[in-house]
């Protein structure tokens, strides 16, 4: 998808290949190191390894379809945005993009914190150790019954979400004889440039209090006034998969302007701000994301001057991101199924997997690339497109690409650029078993999330 903001739904069966996949890639064995983990090549035999370990011994090993993911690129990734943003930020990883025990374990021993947006979430976090005061707990509707568990287990902060959770975060606190430090989520009214459904600080959506018409600066003067609260900043996400900093800008500008007014009113000079997640990754050779340092000057060089113009001391900074961590960390492997090519159209090529394992071509259009890993080929490019096994027409993996025309029953091919919302957004649809989560590091693969078996299956089915 990246930037394509087209409407999900059926779409005619197109003949051409669109976008960037107008022209067949002139080396269909090259892996862009764009969209694969930092350690993925192609050996001189032709079969592409990640972390030191061949796909064939990796599928022979997990089975298909199976996640892979890049160990050493993941940790490699929290350091870059931990070090971008330095000692004066806080970078916390969103938890919704990938979530096991081993990457809280990985994300605390890189220093990051980490964003939760469920009671499950929380609970993993918990399980694996990452400490109370390191997470952020996020969500448009949190349970009575999570805002409990967050405020008795004294997570670092929760994030404000509508004017009833003020008052019921603050009751449970008071409850609980606890204050706790919370943020309030602020709708600035920004058009991001993404697809409309991960796209979340215009007006008309679920999330957030809206700076417009004075609402947001409202939330602020309620929870000032509740014991239970200690409002610490004001939070803002605009959207996921973004490439344009133009959003992040108006944001910080927006944020900064109702913590100055704030102050005006209250006398107090709140001193956090969160400026959320939501950049881009590269999943097809087109899309060019901004490296986590820039990202960090030009957020740090906005909030700076705001503040420095509104004379305000420049507040804490934090940001969220997800996918930017663990999206390009990961690929699925599959394995070829049936060909079908259809004469003058293209060719389907089906997969062990499908819808269940990755939703988002589906749900967003999405685009991703796909290679022959298990060997290299001299072919001549075929457009296919990739499908999965379920039981609906919109099941596509890859809506178009070109794999070698010698393509076969067998051949391993892979999917990159997948770590973030797929294993997160798996379903059992068809009785699908989701698939596993493999960590490969250095030569050594372990499983973090095991294969679901039918077995899981019939324990949830109690007749
Ligand atoms: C509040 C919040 N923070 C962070 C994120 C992470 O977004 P991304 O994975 O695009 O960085 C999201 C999801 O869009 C979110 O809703
Ligand atoms: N699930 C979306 C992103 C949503 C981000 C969560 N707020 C995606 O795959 O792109």
């Amino acid at each position: 998808m990246s930037r394509s903001a087209h409407p999900a739904g059926p779409r005619h069966a197109d003949v051409l290949p669109e976008g960037h996949y107008a022209a067949p890639p002139t080396d269909l064995n090259a892996l862009d190191a764009k969209v694969w983990s930092r350690t993925a090549t192609r050996t001189a035999e032709g079969v592409v390894r990640m972390g030191g370990i061949e796909v064939t011994r990796l599928a022979e090993e997990f089975g298909t379809p199976a996640y892979f993911v890049d160990e050493a690129d993941f940790r490699a990734r929290c350091r870059a945005w931990r070090d971008a943003f330095g000692a004066d930020a806080d970078v916390f990883y969103a938890g919704k993009a990938f979530l096991s025990r081993a990457v809280v374990r990985w994300l605390h021993e890189e220093g990051l914190n980490l964003d939760v947006c469920s009671g499950g979430e929380l609970a993993t976090a918990l399980a694996a150790g990452m400490p109370a005061e390191r997470i952020a707990f996020h969500g448009n509707n949190k349970t009575e019954g999570e805002i409990e568990r967050a405020v008795e287990v004294g997570v670092g902060r929760i994030v404000l979400d509508s004017f009833q959770e003020i008052v019921r975060v603050a009751h449970v606190a008071e409850r609980l004889g606890k204050r706790q430090r919370v943020q309030i989520r602020v709708t600035v009214g920004v058009e991001a440039h993404t697809h409309e459904f991960i796209a979340t600080a215009h007006e008309d959506q679920k999330f957030g209090i809206a700076l417009a018409g004075g609402q947001a600066a409202e939330a602020v003067r309620r929870a000032l006034k509740l014991d239970g609260l200690e409002l610490i900043g004001i939070h803002s996400h605009i959207g996921s998969q973004i490439f344009d900093m133009a959003g992040f800008e108006v944001s910080a500008r927006r944020v900064v302007q109702l913590l100055a007014e704030v102050r005006d009113e209250h006398g107090v000079e709140l001193p956090e701000i969160d400026l959320g997640g939501g950049l881009g990754i590269a999943y097809t050779s087109d899309d060019d994301p901004r490296e986590p340092h820039e990202i960090a000057a030009a957020l740090n060089e906005i909030v700076g001057r705001e503040c420095a113009a509104a004379k305000l001391s420049t507040p804490r900074i934090s940001v969220e991101p997800g996918r930017a961590i663990v999206g390009p960390t990961a690929f699925t492997l599959y394995e070829v199924g049936t060909i079908k090519p259809l004469d003058g159209l293209r060719t389907y090529v089906s997969v062990d997997g499908g819808m269940s394992d990755n939703i988002r071509t589906a749900l967003y259009d999405a685009e991703y690339t796909v290679a022959l890993v298990s060997r290299s080929s001299d072919a001549e490019p075929m457009l296919v497109r990739v499908v999965g096994k379920h039981c609906e027409s919109g099941d596509i993996v890859v809506r178009d690409a070109f794999l070698p025309a010698d393509l076969a029953p067998g051949d391993l091919i892979a999917v990159p650029a997948t770590g973030a919302y797929c294993r997160s957004m798996a379903s059992n649809y068809n009785h699908a078993l989701r698939p596993p989560v493999v960590a490969v590091d250095d030569g050594a693969a372990r499983v973090i999330v095991r294969r679901e078996t039918e077995e899981d299956l019939l324990r949830l089915d109690v007749g």
